[in-house]
């Protein structure tokens, strides 16, 4: 998808929520395991209910990986299903790949090519040559970990190397690369206070920011120092969102949670 298209959607629906889609089947309700195919059903359900509340979803591989084979079909089930139904909607692979070239290469192909996902998150530690190979798929984002919302973050991201931390050099580095243009990068949500600085070294290019709801971060802080004049923010909510019910009205719940974060995203928007 075009980044115009994204931003179009936006306006339209008056948000920039992304839905996380990570599906635990511990935690769906019950009577779903009943379905030949649980985790699809439940998704299936979530997308009906919240699709006009949000403008992207992102399933974690993790959750479906953790499946198996039966895992890997219901995530290609979702997305072959938001593609066909929802074309509108962008959607994440949330991966976090990123290896030597001829790896990533293989990676991007799984993703865009294979499942066709508009975007996937790579992890930037390999560097250049191992990100690149997603920033050749024209009109796919590669959405770059910068500033991560967990507490490890500090372990390596906020350290100083040559007086300047390292997440600010994955930025400043990474918008020299080739097609840097299709870059995105994740900056967690309980990260906020460190947006006005990240701004000034990438004053345009779209934020997925995950760890409102459940991690704690805070929508309005986020939108005070992280958006920009085309919006240039997703914020994605997981756990708060797809698990409010485990009642049969599950995806009726889900919604009225999507509901409460497009109204704030809505007065945002209308300042
Ligand atoms: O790349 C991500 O999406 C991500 C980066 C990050 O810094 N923190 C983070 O929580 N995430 C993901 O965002 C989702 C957050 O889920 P909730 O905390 O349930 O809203 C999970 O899928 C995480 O793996």
């Amino acid at each position: 998808m075009k980044i115009d298209q994204l931003i179009n959607e936006i306006r339209k629906k008056q948000s920039f929520l992304c839905i996380g889609l990570d599906v635990d089947l511990n935690k769906i309700p019950k009577h779903l395991l009943n379905e030949d195919d649980p985790i699809f059903a439940f998704n299936k359900a979530i997308i009906d209910a919240t699709h006009h509340l949000c403008v992207a979803y992102k399933p974690n591989t993790a959750f479906y990986e953790a499946y198996g084979i039966k895992g890997w079909q219901a995530l290609e089930r979702t997305i072959s299903y938001l593609n066909k139904e929802y074309p509108e909607i962008y959607t994440i692979a949330d991966a976090k790949r990123g290896d030597i070239g001829n790896t990533s290469t293989m990676y991007a192909k799984a993703f865009f090519e294979d499942l066709g996902f508009d975007s996937v998150t790579v992890a930037p530690y390999m560097g250049k040559d191992s990100v690149e190979p997603f920033l050749a798929f024209k009109d796919k984002h590669t959405i770059l970990l910068a500033l991560t919302s967990n507490q490890g973050a500090f372990d390596f991201q906020t350290k100083s190397l040559d007086g300047l931390e390292l997440y600010k050099h994955v930025l400043q580095t990474s918008i020299t690369w080739k097609n840097a243009q299709n870059l995105m990068y994740v900056i967690g949500a309980t990260k906020a206070e460190y947006l006005s600085e990240i701004r000034q070294i990438i004053p345009d290019n779209f934020l997925l920011v995950p760890g409102v709801g459940a991690q704690g971060g805070n929508l309005q802080e986020v939108c005070k120092y992280g958006m920009t004049e085309n919006v240039g923010l997703l914020i994605n909510s997981s756990r708060g969102i797809i698990y409010a019910s485990q009642e049969k009205d599950f995806a009726q719940s889900a919604a009225r949670k999507a509901e409460e974060l497009q109204q704030q995203m809505h007065l945002v928007l209308s300042k």
